[in-house]
């Protein structure tokens, strides 16, 4: 038997306004029940649970799951609620659980991390909050795992040996593969009719699987003391890391640099960073992987806080090269300041790296080209399906010789040589707000023969200003301006949820030269890749303006909800999407490839 501590604080989820009559419950007390067990046999730190509650006939019309599990009634604390199915995941990896109580006529979810799919528990009520009014009636209640009574028929033993740990990396390591990507595709169908995006047609096709384990192309590594210096993740909403001597969903190439790395690093003696006491130097070690003609190389980053020493930075790079020979670079990274001033922070690729020895970038195949990419600039974060994403997008695109395409958030433009490989007479205009990643697309462009065919555009598309300046820079009949009240007001009552960042970094920071000419063409075909936070709400308003005939939207999790949503409410309808799971035994969504074409019905 094992049981896990119940329930920390759920931040209630904002219900949008198409889901009014859903009363969202806040569960925010916790109460002290004993301590926390995983089905590993350690403890579980952060073991949240949540819920929320719809209204019946809401619920019934609507959002019940198929495996919603019926009780009779909440009877009080300490009841035990035996033999209730997971259901499914959540957007966090968690297992989720439906409750329908008979007596309140009521639907319940809630999620348990580390709960398998088809897994059954008895779960024990742990805290119940009556009604104020109507005192019969329970306004809510929080729930613990009191024994997982019957395992997964999909359950397998976990690869890592970090997986019991937490690292912070998989979630699924313990699941089938098949039933993760079920799982996920269930999930994301879920959300598209939560958030009632029209779906082209039913069924989806299912997500394009990855080999399950050696596919990662980036991590960022902590480098800290604990029994001497270690790498290592944070476990999710810890602040102490986990220390690691292999992660499986690391190339070969990227762990033989890990290894490397480590050694090197403990001996040239450096100092991580101690965010305590303020000293030291080292903070991360990222690592990015990629392949050309089948060969699997990695690039590492050091990246540092204040003034290190530059002698041991050269020497742990020579070193780290000469002992993994598919290590092709060495890059240092000053950036380490700025993960300090903002926790969660991760490089946008402001500044250029500077080179400690070997190369500073990975060649990439892309269309039979061998691309060049640089440590500054985004890589999609699967090694193998990058490749199939970017076909994707060309077919969904259907471009046509002399099509004008618009490639916004182009990072080092692995979308652009890939259009323009195919069709060498496109117009594409460019745009993104990393320099480092435009000097990389310029400098590929030119390698290719492409530059003549390319506008590169250096801007941010998430400031009202600059998309006024490229929107007058088109023809007339694109310049529609401002949103008028009437639209705003609309907007408004489309309520979204802007739960998604909205950008990275303060505009304030961005030291642009931003130089838009004094035309350009009106895009007939119109990329959208703008990563996880989605769609920056000014560069949202500003596509409606373009009515675009054609746009392929490349995006994830919520903030992609959002945006169909959004545009599929204002006169895009959404043609066809297809997904892919670019992360294989982790929590995150899956990626999505969507086809929207402009009718200006919204
Ligand atoms: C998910 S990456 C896509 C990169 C590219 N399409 C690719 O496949 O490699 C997102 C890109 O959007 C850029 N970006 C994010 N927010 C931006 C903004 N507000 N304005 C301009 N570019 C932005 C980032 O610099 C990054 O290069």
């Amino acid at each position: 038997m094992f049981v896990l501590r119940p329930c920390v604080h759920f931040a209630g989820r904002k219900i949008r306004s198409g889901m009014r009559s859903e009363t969202p419950i806040h569960q925010s007390s916790s109460s002290s029940r004993s301590p926390s067990r995983d089905p590993f046999g350690g403890p579980v730190p952060g073991c949240t649970f949540y819920g929320w509650v719809y209204t019946a006939g809401v619920a019934l019309q609507g959002f019940v799951h198929e495996e919603t599990f019926v009780i009779n009634s909440i009877k009080g604390r300490d009841q035990v609620i035996r033999g209730v199915p997971v259901a499914g995941v959540d957007e966090n990896g968690h297992g989720t659980i439906h409750l329908h109580v008979r007596r309140d006529k009521q639907n319940y979810e809630f999620s348990f991390a580390r709960a398998l799919p088809g897994e059954k528990l008895n779960l024990i009520v742990t805290h119940v909050t009556k009604n104020r009014l109507k005192k019969k009636e329970i306004a809510n209640f929080h729930l613990a795992i009191d024994e997982r009574c019957s395992a997964s028929i999909e359950e397998v033993t976990p690869r890592c040996q970090h997986f019991a740990e937490k690292c912070g990396g998989c979630s699924f390591q313990n699941l089938k593969y098949e039933a993760q990507l079920r799982e996920k595709f269930e999930l994301l169908k879920m959300r598209l009719k939560e958030y009632e995006v029209q779906v082209p047609r039913a069924p989806v096709d299912p997500p394009v699987p990855s080999p399950p384990f050696g596919w990662h192309a980036r991590t960022e590594f902590r480098v800290f003391l604990r029994d001497g210096l270690q790498m290592g993740l944070h476990p999710e909403g810890s602040p102490v890391p986990v220390p690691l001597s292999r992660c499986h969903l690391h190339p070969e190439a990227a762990h033989e640099a890990f290894q490397a790395l480590l050694t090197a690093l403990r001996a040239a003696k450096c100092t991580p960073f101690d965010e305590r006491t303020g000293r030291g130097w080292l903070r991360h070690v990222v690592l990015r992987s990629a392949h050309a003609a089948g060969l699997v190389e990695s690039l590492a980053t050091l990246v540092t806080v204040g003034e290190p020493p530059r002698e041991v930075l050269n020497r742990v790079a020579v070193v780290a090269m000469q002992n993994a020979p598919r290590l092709v670079g060495v890059t240092w990274s000053t950036e380490g300041e700025e993960s300090l001033k903002s926790p969660g922070w991760r490089s946008v690729g402001q500044q250029s790296h500077k080179v400690l020895a070997g190369r500073s970038y990975l060649m990439h195949d892309v269309v039979g080209m061998k691309l060049k990419i640089s440590s500054e600039a985004f890589f999609r974060p699967n090694i193998f399906l990058a490749e199939t994403l970017i076909q994707t997008v060309l077919e969904m695109s259907a471009v046509q010789p002399g099509d004008v395409v618009w490639d916004t958030f182009c990072g080092q433009g692995l979308f652009t040589s890939a259009f323009l490989q195919m069709h060498r007479d496109l117009q594409m205009v460019c745009i993104d707000r990393s320099l480092p990643a435009l000097q990389k697309l310029q400098q590929n462009l030119a390698e290719w023969g492409h530059a003549s065919s390319a506008e590169v555009l250096h801007g941010d598309l998430g400031i009202p200003a600059y998309l006024h300046r490229l929107t007058a820079a088109l023809p007339d009949q694109h310049r529609k301006g401002e949103l008028d009240e009437a639209d705003e007001a609309h907007e408004a009552d489309l309520n979204f949820e802007d739960e998604v960042e909205e950008a990275d970094i303060p505009f304030h920071d961005t030291p642009f030269q931003e130089k838009v000419p004094a035309s350009l063409p009106a895009p007939q075909i119109l990329l959208v890749d703008p990563g996880r936070n989605g769609m920056p709400k000014p560069f949202r308003r500003h596509l409606l303006d373009l009515e675009v005939a054609r746009v392929v939207y490349i995006s994830s999790g919520r903030a992609l909800l959002r945006d169909l949503a959004y545009l599929t409410s204002r006169g895009y309808k959404l043609e066809e999407i297809k997904c892919f799971d670019l992360q294989p035994h982790t929590a995150k969504s899956l990626e999505v490839v969507a086809h929207l074409e402009w009718t200006g019905i919204g």
